[in-house]
C-alpha cells in the first residue's frame, strides 16, 4: 500500500491518501492528488513495485503508470527505472517475493537519490544566485508548486528559495497564484508559511506590474521536461513569465534534477503538452473525484458549458532561459551541448535505465 498526502486537499486538510492498488495510484496521479516531477518519478517506482508486491502484470502496470500523465518525463523515469530492477531480479532467478523487495529497494533508492539531488541544486542555485545578484536581498518570483511537495527532497527551485532564506539573503518570495488549479495559492504559499519564508502571493496577471517595478530580482520556476535543445515544459504561465523577465532583463532560472531532462526529445516542438478538463477552468477547485466526493465539483466562476482552453504546461525556448540548475551543475547559455553537460556529469542519480 501506498500512503500518499492528498495535495488537492491542501492547504485546508492534510488528508492522506491510501492507494492499495495501481488503479488508484493512476487515478491520484490524474487528479494531481500526487503531483510535480520528481515526486511523479517516486510515484512511479513505488507503483511499480505495489505492483510487484501484489502480483500484477508489473509490466501492464508500467504501462498505465507511465501513461497516467503524458508531459513530465520523470514520471516515465521512474517506473523505467523500478521495472528495470524487477526484470533485472527476475532473469537473475528471484522469486515473486524477492523480485518485488529488490523493485522496492530501487524505488527507495531513488527517493534518496531525489533527495540529494534537491541539495545539491538547492547549493548550485544559491551560487548562481549571488553571481546574478550580488549581495543578497533577493526578490524571487515563482511559479506553481516547487516545494518538497514535488520532491523527496526539499524540492527544486523552492529549495533555492529556503536555502536563500536560511542565509538571509531572501528579501521576498513573490507567489503566483497559478491558475487554473492554483499550485501557487494553494501549495507554494502553505510551505512558505510553514518555513516563515516572507512570502506575498499575486495573481498571475499581476506579475508584469511587479516586473515593471522593479520588484523582482530572479526568476525561479521548476519543469517537467527539459528538451536535450534547452527547451523547457513548465506550468502554463511560465512562458509568458519567461518573456517579461527578457523585456525587463531579470534572471530566468530553470531548477530541475537531471532526471528531468530528456535528451531523446529534441526540442520544445517534439514535447506533448497535457490538455486538461475545461471544468478546472470553469470552476474553482474543478472536479475533486474520491471516494468522500464523488461527483464534487468547484464553484463555477463561468456559465455551464463554457468551453475552454486549458494546457497544464508550456514551453519556454532555450534563448529565455538565463540558466538552468540541476544537482550536477548549471547551464548558461542554456544550449544543446551544455545540457547534455549537464546530463552526462555523475551526481546523486543514476543514469538512464
Ligand atoms: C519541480 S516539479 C514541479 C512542476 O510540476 C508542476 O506541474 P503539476 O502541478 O501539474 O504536476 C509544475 O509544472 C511545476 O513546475
Amino acid at each position: 500500500m501506498l500512503v500518499l498526502l492528498d495535495q488537492t486537499r491542501l492547504p485546508v486538510e492534510e488528508v492522506e491518501l491510501f492507494c492499495t492498488d495501481v488503479p488508484a495510484l493512476v487515478q491520484a496521479i490524474r487528479t494531481l492528488a500526487v503531483r510535480g516531477a520528481p515526486l511523479l518519478g517516486l510515484a512511479g517506482a513505488y507503483g511499480v513495485a505495489l505492483a510487484a508486491a501484489r502480483g500484477y502484470d508489473v509490466g501492464q502496470a508500467a504501462d498505465e503508470l507511465a501513461g497516467a500523465r503524458p508531459t513530465a518525463v520523470n514520471l516515465s523515469y521512474g517506473v523505467r527505472r523500478a521495472l528495470a530492477a524487477y526484470r533485472t531480479a527476475v532473469t537473475g532467478g528471484a522469486d515473486d517475493t524477492g523480485a518485488a523487495a529488490a523493485t522496492l529497494a530501487e524505488a527507495r533508492a531513488l527517493h534518496a537519490e531525489d533527495a540529494r539531488a534537491s541539495e545539491r541544486m538547492a547549493r548550485n542555485g544559491l551560487a548562481l544566485l549571488d553571481e546574478l545578484v550580488p549581495g543578497g536581498g533577493y526578490r524571487v518570483l515563482t511559479h506553481c508548486n516547487t516545494g518538497a511537495l514535488v520532491s523527496g527532497g526539499e524540492g527544486t527551485a523552492l529549495a533555492v528559495v529556503l536555502a536563500a532564506h536560511r542565509g538571509g539573503l531572501l528579501r521576498r518570495l513573490w507567489v503566483d497564484e497559478t491558475r487554473p488549479l492554483l499550485q501557487g495559492a494553494r501549495l507554494t504559499a502553505y510551505e512558505a508559511a510553514r518555513a516563515g519564508v516572507a512570502h506575498t502571493l499575486l495573481p498571475d496577471g499581476a506579475a508584469g506590474s511587479l516586473f515593471a517595478a522593479g520588484e523582482v530580482d530572479a526568476v525561479l520556476i521548476g519543469a517537467d521536461r527539459i528538451a536535450a535543445d534547452g527547451s523547457t515544459a513548465n506550468k502554463v504561465g511560465s512562458y509568458p513569465l519567461a518573456v517579461l523577465a527578457r523585456y525587463h532583463n531579470v534572471p530566468f532560472v530553470v531548477v530541475a534534477p537531471t532526471t528531468t531532462i530528456d535528451l531523446a526529445t529534441p526540442d520544445g516542438t517534439a514535447i506533448e503538452v497535457e490538455q486538461r478538463p475545461a471544468q478546472e477552468v470553469t470552476e474553482l477547485t474543478g472536479p475533486r473525484p474520491g471516494p468522500d466526493r464523488e461527483g464534487a465539483t468547484g464553484i463555477p466562476v463561468a456559465p455551464l458549458g463554457t468551453p475552454a482552453y486549458n494546457p497544464a504546461f508550456d514551453v519556454t525556448p532555450p534563448e529565455l532561459i538565463t540558466a538552468v540548475v540541476t544537482e550536477t551543475g548549471v547551464a548558461s547559455p542554456v544550449t544543446g551541448s551544455s545540457i547534455a553537460a549537464l546530463a552526462a556529469r555523475p551526481g546523486p542519480v543514476r543514469a538512464q535505465p
